[in-house]
């Protein structure tokens, strides 16, 4: 069990942590059409009219792919001992499965060796919603030989770079990927199935608990989590009712994965919610989704604070909306809800290690002045929410890593290019990238191991 870490000064970080920045491969890469990459799905929902912001897509993005090597020496120059992106499954089997494609395999072997030769650890997503679109034209995540396909793109993907990456994610958010992919269609690939949402959810840590073993096989001594989006939930006033709904609001957000993750199945309470929604599975199912983890990724963004309500079956539950700063995505900044989070999981669920795979904020920044992009308003935002992170470790939570999102500014999903999370800003005609404040500002933090003013 994590001891409380009365020795660090407030403010300091433990000597060993992992600081990093986060990306993800549709959202900077570009290149869609090079070196047999396979199309994703959300390369066909962006082009899709109406699907995203301006008809924004991540064809070009900020043409990492044939940037990265600067984009290493952007990371040098945040300090940073590590960096999380993920791997394009269509850049590595065009088809979803069967074929493999060597380039695709060969650029990201030339990002781990330019990574590690900077002295920067490779922090590996499988899969960051990018999946290839002929598994979708079968079926998709609703169908479980998805599932298997992963597993197979994890094996080809670890035999090759497991010698050398050693900490890997299977998933990012398969919250997100099933209800606003298949539930609310916001994302890709746009499907409105309430039916398929837990059919789904189910499949996604299916597919999970599949790539583990695999992973574990191919790339010796390494470390395997997977990444979720969790929502701490508070109800919006003190009675009964709210604090039912809250419970409600967690159930559907979290327990419904962290229960199966880590203490062998589905909850019982939302169970009864979700009623006949409840897929049909098999009992050995459970089993592989609950394979050991070596840490829980968590990206946290925003609390939610709800009420009971009369409508919104099954859940009954209505977002509040209190007073206090939001973000460009209209998320309550409240860090206090980053502290509940971590000291909650590591009451309820006690994972071997936490770490922030995500954390930051958009902002409508100004393009830079003299050099310069000054955005007090995200340097806030990380260091309210790094003090909470750094009062959790001291209070015991084994929080061993901080992953800011993001490295620069990016394709943000159907928002398309109009939120800007970097610390770097990217100007998207001549794709330049010029570090705002909060980058120097952070810079500053992992050099010194500690907040600074
Ligand atoms: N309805 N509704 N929904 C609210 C759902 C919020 C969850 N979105 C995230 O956490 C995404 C995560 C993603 O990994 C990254 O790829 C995104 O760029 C960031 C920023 O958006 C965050």
């Amino acid at each position: 069990m994590s001891q409380p870490r009365t020795d660090l000064a407030p403010g300091r970080f433990p000597a060993d942590f992992t600081w990093g920045t986060a990306t993800a491969a549709y959202q900077i890469e570009g290149a869609v059409r090079e070196d047999g990459r396979g199309v994703s799905i959300w390369d066909r929902f962006s082009h899709t009219p109406g699907k995203t912001h301006n008809g924004d897509t991540g064809d070009v993005a900020c043409d990492h792919y044939h940037r990265w090597q600067g984009d290493i020496e952007l990371m040098r120059r945040l300090h940073v001992n590590a960096y999380r992106f993920s791997i394009a499954w269509p850049r590595i089997l065009p088809e979803g499965w069967g074929r493999v494609n060597p380039p695709g395999l060969d650029f990201y072997d030339r990002l781990v060796d330019g990574l590690l030769a900077a002295g920067i650890t490779p922090w590996v997503t499988l899969y960051h919603w990018d999946l290839p679109q002929a598994l979708e034209d079968r079926g998709g995540w609703p169908n479980p030989d998805t599932s298997k396909a992963f597993a197979e793109y994890a094996d080809v993907v670890t035999r090759r770079l497991g010698d050398r990456v050693k900490h890997w994610i299977t998933l990012n958010e398969p919250w997100v990927v099933a209800f606003l992919g298949y539930f609310t269609g916001e994302h890709a690939p746009g499907r409105k199935e309430p039916e398929s949402y837990l059919p789904v959810v189910h499949n996604l840590l299916l597919a999970h608990g599949l790539a583990v073993p695999v992973i574990r096989e191919n790339s010796r001594d390494s470390q395997v989590g997977i990444t979720l989006n969790l929502t701490h939930a508070y109800p919006a006033g003190d009675s009964a009712e709210d604090e039912a709904a809250a419970k409600r609001l967690d159930g559907f957000m979290n327990r419904w994965f962290l229960d199966p993750l880590f203490t062998g199945g589905y909850p019982r309470d939302m169970i009864d919610v979700f009623g006949s929604w409840v897929p049909s599975f098999d009992e050995s199912d459970l089993g592989v989704i609950g394979a050991p983890l070596d840490f829980l990724g968590v990206n946290y963004y925003s609390p939610s604070f709800v009420q009971h309500s009369e409508g919104n079956p099954p859940l009954h539950v209505e977002q509040v909306r209190v007073d206090g700063e939001y973000t460009d995505m209209g998320w309550l900044v409240y860090p206090q809800g980053l502290y509940d989070l971590l000291t909650r999981l590591h009451r309820d669920y006690s994972p071997a290690a936490i770490v922030i795979t995500e954390n930051g904020a958009a902002y409508p920044d100004e393009p830079p002045v003299e050099g310069r992009v000054h955005d007090p308003k995200r340097v806030e935002y990380y260091a309210s929410h790094l003090d909470a992170a750094q009062r959790a470790i001291r209070d015991g939570v084994p929080l061993r890593g901080y992953f800011a999102w993001s490295l620069m500014d990016n394709f943000e999903w159907a928002f398309g290019y109009s939120k800007r999370f970097g610390l770097y800003y990217v100007d998207y005609e001549t794709l330049e990238r010029t570090i705002k404040d909060s980058g120097l500002w952070y810079s500053r933090v992992v050099a010194e191991g500690q907040l600074v003013p």
